[in-house]
């Protein structure tokens, strides 16, 4: 039986993709594994797919300062260590890597045993996990056609992103039993990103009553960002994350506002749903999320509203413009030539297991 050992996390974005790999992964009979960090959002994500699921000890590598740099490098050993242990134990075909920071010392690890090793970067340029990675990776697929010249030539893949694909196969009437909106206004879905975004959360609740005179929103906010005072309001539904119903809620959706990070951003275009995008800033991370929503915006798929600029004004501004054009992102996305990464992926996954 072929064995393969899936790793990524550390937010929703470094796990995803991976889910959206299972199903044919199974089909092809694959003995799935997973490393994750030993209290990450992967383990709760991966769980309940029934997947083994193995904790490793893991660091964050910080751009900034904190004492826990210091008791962080012995954690990533440790969990060097523990990788191997699992590698050697499991003894896999194939390693494929979602990156995160948890998953470097499985990839390191992966190439000491001579395994095999298939990273992605979804972002326009690599994360510094997977920066790390890539010397021992035998492969490294991307999203963006702008990294792959930021890529050794002999390694990098064009593959885009996986996405999961039940996501195209939502009920709006399910979503209209759970969430207890009615059919009378447009939704608004809004996605802060897989750990909820306080800019975006802010800037929505303080304009609660004018979006609600016209929409209905549905908030999906962020662990621990749920408002309470905002629990009975009509036309207003906040989830801290959601996992089966997402695909339901976004066949609810006619317009979404999100963050710009990579995969969220793919499975609005596969999905063809206009969106309003609030990119990361520039001071909280590399700009990435820029990047992506300025590539985005030139394409004629998103709408970008950068968050120095949210104002009262601005964003109501931005909302009603989109729903106004709607139509003509809906066009522009349904022309796009989105790749199917899954099958790219795959491939590439089943020549390594067959070289
Ligand atoms: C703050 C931060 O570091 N963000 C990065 C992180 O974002 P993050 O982890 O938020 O990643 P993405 O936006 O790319 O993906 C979020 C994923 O979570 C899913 N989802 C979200 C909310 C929810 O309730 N349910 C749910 O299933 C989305 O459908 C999507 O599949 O990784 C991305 C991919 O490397 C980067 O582009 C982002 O810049």
């Amino acid at each position: 039986m072929k064995r393969i050992i899936l790793t990524g996390g550390g937010t929703a974005g470094h796990v995803t993709p991976n889910i959206a790999l299972l199903p044919r992964l199974k089909e092809l009979q694959y003995d799935i594994h997973y490393i994750g960090s030993y209290n990450g959002i992967e383990k709760e994500l991966i769980e309940q797919f029934g997947i083994p699921y193995h904790g490793i000890s893991s660091g964050k590598l910080r751009r900034y300062f904190s004492l826990q740099n210091f008791t962080d490098p012995f954690r990533v050993l440790k969990g060097f260590g523990e990788a191997k242990r699992l590698i050697k134990l499991l003894n896999p075909d194939v390693i494929f890597s979602k990156g995160g920071f948890v998953s470097v010392p499985v990839v390191m690890a992966g190439k000491k045993c001579k395994v095999p090793t298939i990273i992605h970067e979804s972002d326009m340029t690599p994360g510094l996990a997977n920066k790390l990675s890539i010397p021992s990776a035998t492969k490294v697929c991307c999203n963006f056609p702008e990294t792959v010249k930021l890529l050794p030539a002999d390694k990098a893949v064009l593959t885009g992103s996986p996405i999961r694909q039940e996501l195209l196969e939502g009920d709006k009437e399910k979503a209209r039993l759970f969430t207890g909106l009615s059919p009378d206004k447009p939704v608004i879905l809004i996605i802060g990103g897989s750990l909820g975004a306080a800019a975006i959360n802010d800037a929505v609740r303080s304009n609660l009553p004018e979006i609600l005179k016209e929409f209905q929103i549905i908030h999906l906010c962020g662990r621990g960002k749920l408002d309470p005072t905002l629990n009975n309001i009509s036309g207003y539904v906040q989830y801290e994350y959601i996992k089966d119903e997402l695909k339901d809620l976004f066949a609810l959706t006619d317009i979404v506002i999100s963050r710009a990070g990579a995969n969220a951003i793919c499975e609005l275009l596969a999905l063809h749903k206009p969106n309003l995008l609030i990119p990361l800033s520039a001071n909280a991370s590399r700009g990435d999320q820029i990047l992506n929503a300025r590539s985005f915006e030139r394409q004629g798929f998103s709408l970008v509203l950068e968050e120095e600029n949210i104002t009262s004004e601005t964003l109501l501004s931005s909302i009603h413009e989109l729903y106004a054009n709607r139509r003509q992102y809906v066009d522009a996305m349904a022309k796009s030539h989105q790749q199917n990464s899954i099958d790219t992926i795959i491939d590439l996954i089943e020549s390594a297991v067959n070289e």
